[in-house]
């Protein structure tokens, strides 16, 4: 599958970086210095705009060596990017650390995956089918 992508920074196209990567790593595109004090978040620019297909998304994910080492995570959990969108991409970083992180031009900030989904026709009913959960959840089964 392809997907269109305009690359409007000077740095790297985003890639995979292994024959198996699930995602390509966005660059943070920046011209000077962010630095995230603990629990602060921003939002930060990666220059790149993409033109996905109809029936499948972009998902931002954290990098799981950020998040580890740094406690570096995305504050809206997953970002969507939505077939339509053909803004630059953007990633909404927190630092759930306990110090100052800071990011410089090119550190590969987070990943990109494109995933199909499937767009469903809602069909409003007064009663929903029984099943044998019901409405048990939020650990209901046990732990
Ligand atoms: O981490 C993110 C999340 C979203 N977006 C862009 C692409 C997406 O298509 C658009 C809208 O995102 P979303 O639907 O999550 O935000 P919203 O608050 O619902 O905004 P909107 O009313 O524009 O849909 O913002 C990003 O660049 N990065
Ligand atoms: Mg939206």
């Amino acid at each position: 599958m392809k997907i269109k992508i305009v690359n409007k920074s000077n740095l790297p196209l985003p890639n995979y970086k292994t024959e198996g990567a699930s995602g390509i790593d966005l660059y943070a595109n920046i011209e000077k210095e962010i630095t995230l004090k603990p629990m602060e978040r921003k939002l930060i620019p990666t220059g790149v705009h993409v033109s996905i297909p109809k029936g499948y998304e972009g998902q931002v994910r954290a990098r799981s060596g950020l998040a580890y080492k740094h406690g570096i995570g995305l504050v809206n959990g997953i970002g969507t990017i939505d077939s339509d969108y053909r803004g630059e991409i953007k990633v909404i970083l927190i630092n759930f650390g306990d110090e100052e992180f800071t990011i410089k031009k090119g550190d590969r900030i987070a990943q990109l995956v494109f995933v199909k989904y499937e767009k469903v026709k809602l069909e409003e009913v007064e009663v929903l089918d029984d099943t044998q959960r019901g409405k048990g959840g939020f650990g209901h089964t046990g732990i």
